[in-house]
């Protein structure tokens, strides 16, 4: 047996140990339906095979993470069950993440409504129209105490699809936990806090690229010191391949815009160690099953190589690509919605087999409407079902050693490659993005898609095959009109409440700090917040400073 084998299996070995003291394994022994005991981990059976196996896949748990980032994975904890949710005003919200975390969802995703994701009071008149509608309405501090009311900030951890404006929403959480009495070093969450991908995909853009990229480098340094156990970014592919991207595309780019922020970071005098345990990603769990798992497994690869060869990271931590997956939004059809049940269980399970840290199970009426409640309850019992009832996650990587697989997983990673080499020719993320030509691919690939589907090369059943005259659902969430006056009377009394000789000074503060590039400007939002600054103010003053991006 090779030398480095033995001393990697034993190596892992210790890492199940040390990860079963932190969270003992779900069963002892693990059995199937027969009875049978099922080993944590599967392993090549040939000599022949083990120095491939170390260097392609290595163990769980360990470089270069092909196999999962966990030594022994979902045997000793599943993956969060963190359905994105939000809409209408804080008090509702509040009720929909009780009701999902009494269901036995395992941590909150929150969805703001698009006023608050392009950094606009709700009494704006760009906000018109759009008060509470796709996400919930926060203006102020308060607003953001009603949401997380009576969730102990302590034990849940919380994802904030937030972007332009995260700095603002980070430190709201962040005053709101200080006031439970749980300090910034013990929040756990995420921000998602992705510009790039903004810019090519998602839209809700405020600043150009420039002063974006420095208030994100100013939360990688501010969470190093103050939350270091809240994840700063969330670097998404998931809206790249929603816009109609490949696989291959999707983890690209990604990977690339996650390069550009690793860059951007070092040049603005951060180590790399510092900041890059608490990265993220986010990917979109698409329809082919196999595919969709081998593009996870072949992420990670990539990434771990990228960290430690390319940017010469040295804390194991830094290497591990972590990974929020949501199934794929635009797979799911109009036309007979309970079929989109069926869709999202494989989706799901593909992101399972690919190693996900995190999961949100799309519901079946999402192509319709936001979701009901009994909807969002079957897209959570979707992976309740997975995680219980299929053994699925009794051993760690069970596709690992298919030729199919790995194959797959080789020729995704190198295509990737292919792209983030080109990417780099063209001078970095930022540069391509600015240029469009990440843009351009996009629309390629969902041009090329939308012909399959329309010359039927594609079947999507139910839709261009297989039809009914079936009504669509009719029981769809709908979101109560009055709520934006409620919201922006809401809005007007905290004004009149607060101090605001104090928000005036605490904003100007705020205005010079951003003046200068070297200045930190997350502690002066937290104090704005904490004065009841609203996000619309907070991000007024930064775009009166930074200009407004009017696109590529
Ligand atoms: C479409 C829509 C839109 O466009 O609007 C959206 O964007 S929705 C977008 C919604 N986005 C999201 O919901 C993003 C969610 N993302 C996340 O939750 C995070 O970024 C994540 C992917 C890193 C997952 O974080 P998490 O806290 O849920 O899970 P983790 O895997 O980090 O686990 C929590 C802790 O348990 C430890 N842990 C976990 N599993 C094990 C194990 N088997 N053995 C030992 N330890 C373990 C981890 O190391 C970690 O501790 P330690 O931390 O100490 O190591």
């Amino acid at each position: 047996m090779s030398q480095s084998y033995n001393e990697k299996k034993s190596k892992w070995e210790q890492q199940v140990k040390k990860a079963n003291e932190k969270f003992p394994e779900r069963k002892q022994p693990f059995l199937n339906k027969s009875e049978m005991e099922i080993d944590p981990l599967y392993l090549p059976e040939e000599e022949s095979g083990y120095e491939r196996y170390v260097e392609k896949l290595g163990f769980p748990g360990q470089y270069p993470y092909t196999r999962g980032i966990q030594p022994s994975m979902y045997r000793n904890r599943f993956w969060t069950m963190r359905q994105y949710a939000g809409f209408g005003s804080a008090k509702e919200t509040n009720q929909r993440f009780r009701y999902l975390l009494d269901q036995g969802q395992t941590g909150l995703s929150v969805a703001f409504d698009l006023p608050t994701q392009i950094g606009y009071d709700s009494d704006d008149p760009m906000a018109e129209g759009e008060v509470g509608k796709v996400g919930v309405a926060i203006d102020s501090l308060e607003d953001m105490e009603t949401l997380l009311d009576g969730i102990p900030l302590d034990q849940v951890s919380t994802s904030m699809t937030i972007n332009a404006p995260a700095s603002v929403l980070l430190c709201m959480y962040i005053a709101v936990a200080e006031k439970q009495g749980v300090p910034a070093d013990k929040i756990t969450g995420t921000i998602q806090n992705d510009i790039l991908k903004e810019y090519i995909a998602r839209g809700t853009y405020i600043y150009p690229p420039k002063p974006s990229m420095r208030i994100i480098t100013n939360i990688f340094e501010f969470c190093a010191e103050n939350a270091p156990k809240f994840n700063t970014i969330s670097i998404s592919g998931y809206h790249i391949r929603e816009a109609g991207s490949t696989a291959v595309q999707e983890v690209a780019f990604t990977l690339a815009n996650g390069m550009a922020y690793v860059d951007a970071a070092i040049e603005s005098g951060l180590k790399v160690d510092q900041f890059a345990p608490r990265l993220a990603f986010f990917f979109n769990a698409h329809n082919h099953f196999f595919e969709e798992a081998a593009k996870f497994r072949a992420a990670r690869r990539i990434w771990s190589k990228l960290m430690k060869e390319k940017y010469q990271a040295q804390d194991e931590k830094s290497w591990r690509l972590r990974f929020h997956t949501q199934t794929g939004g635009s797979t799911l059809t109009a036309q007979q919605p309970d079929n989109n049940i069926v869709r999202v269980a494989l989706q799901a399970l593909s992101a399972v087999m690919g190693g996900t840290q995190s999961l949100h199970t799309n519901s079946r009426d999402e192509a319709l409407a936001l979701p009901t409640e009994e909807s969002a309850r079957i897209a959570l019992r979707t992976q309740q079902i997975i995680a219980h009832e299929s053994g699925v996650a009794d051993t760690v990587d069970p596709l690992a050693g298919s030729y199919y697989v790995e194959k797959l997983t080789d020729d995704i990673e190198q295509q990737v490659m292919e792209y983030i080499e080109k990417i780099d020719e063209m001078g970095g993320a930022v540069q391509a993005v600015e240029d469009g030509y990440m843009q351009r691919e996009i629309h390629q690939a969902a041009y090329e898609a939308q012909k399959k589907i329309e010359s039927k090369e594609d079947i999507i059943v139910g839709m261009n095959e297989f039809q009914t005259d079936d009504e669509v659902h009719a029981d769809l969430l709908k979101v109560d009109e009055a709520l934006e006056k409620e919201q922006v009377e809401g809005l007007q009394k905290i004004r009149q409440k607060r101090d605001q000789e104090n928000v005036d000074q605490l904003l100007n503060e705020l205005k010079t700090a951003a003046q200068d590039e070297k200045v930190n400007v997350m502690p002066h939002i937290l104090d704005c917040v904490k004065a009841y600054a609203t996000v619309g103010e907070i991000c007024n003053v930064l775009r009166s400073e930074f200009g407004e991006y009017t696109g590529a």
